[in-house]
């Protein structure tokens, strides 16, 4: 489903302030896994997640979604291809639309867009069946504009138009750390819901060890721009969040000190 090899990138190249970021990342995810991604600040994971939907290209090395060569195409060519859902929920809904029209949006996406109607009354009753599902009211403010919903709302709304996609493949960077606990969870367990149900090839970025492990199939680690830690199966099963601080600690050579790691 997306395999990534090698891949190399530097930020702000040949300057002083050169960040060599991803240092000959290797990935291979097959289809419908749900990966969880950690590892401490700067470590890559949201460049890797921003270098598959295209929205970055790395200087070197190769992304394949579906068996197709996307590494040199540009993000609007992959919209079809990739979902994401950012931390804030401000991104990736547009707040001057309404509900219906970004969920529109979404819909459309990846079809030849002189083809197809913006709104039907088909699309209004689909979208209406599937806010329904979210108990948030919602299937009654189709009309509202994207702006008045709250965060989690927002997010509930950016998980249920990846659903609407051609895209099978779900990238979550952080998607629920801009949300107070309870709300976060209500995300989170909507994520999951969403994900099993329609079959998702997932990648959630956490900073959560607690999140990582209990969410998912399959937990990858990175550190200096490399996976330096991937567990699945009956070995994932088995690690506890110490095991994983442990894991982490050995990675870094040095104590962990963020609390949020700790907590989370
Ligand atoms: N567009 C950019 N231009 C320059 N530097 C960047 C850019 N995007 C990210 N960086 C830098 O690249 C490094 C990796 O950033 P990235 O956001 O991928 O880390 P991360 O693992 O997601 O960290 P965090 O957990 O803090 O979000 C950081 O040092 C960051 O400052």
């Amino acid at each position: 489903m997306i395999k990534v090899e090698e891949l190399q990138l530097t930020f702000n190249a040949n300057t002083p302030i050169e960040n060599h970021v991803l240092r000959g990342l290797n990935l291979n995810i097959k289809e419908g896994e749900f990966v969880t991604v950690i590892g401490s600040n700067g470590a890559g994971k949201s460049t890797l997640l921003n270098v598959i939907s295209g929205d970055l290209i790395a200087d070197s090395g190769y992304v394949i979604i579906n068996e197709k060569d996307v590494s040199h195409l540009p993000a609007w060519r992959r919209a079809g291809l990739v979902a994401r859902v950012f931390q804030d929920p401000m991104v990736g809904t547009c707040g001057n639309l309404t509900i219906q029209e970004n969920l529109a949006l979404a819909y459309n996406r990846g079809k030849r867009s002189r083809l197809i109607p913006a709104l039907n009354h088909k699309m209004t009753d689909i979208f209406r069946e599937k806010l329904r599902v979210l108990d948030l009211g919602l299937e009654n403010r189709l009309s509202d504009m994207m702006g008045l919903l709250s965060g989690g709302q927002r997010q509930a709304v950016s998980l249920l138009m990846s659903t609407l996609q051609p895209s099978k493949l779900l990238l979550l960077d952080e998607h629920t750390a801009a949300l107070d606990p309870k709300t976060a969870q209500f995300v989170l367990e909507l994520t999951n819901q969403i994900v099993k149900e329609n079959k998702l090839t997932t990648m959630m970025v956490t900073h959560s060890m607690k999140q990582a492990l209990h969410y998912g199939t399959r937990t990858v680690m990175l550190h200096q721009g490399r996976v330096v830690l991937d567990v699945s199966g009956e070995e994932r099963q088995k690690l506890t969040v110490a095991d994983l601080l442990t894991k982490f600690e050995k990675t870094r050579g040095e104590e962990v000190t963020d609390d949020t790691l700790l907590l989370g």
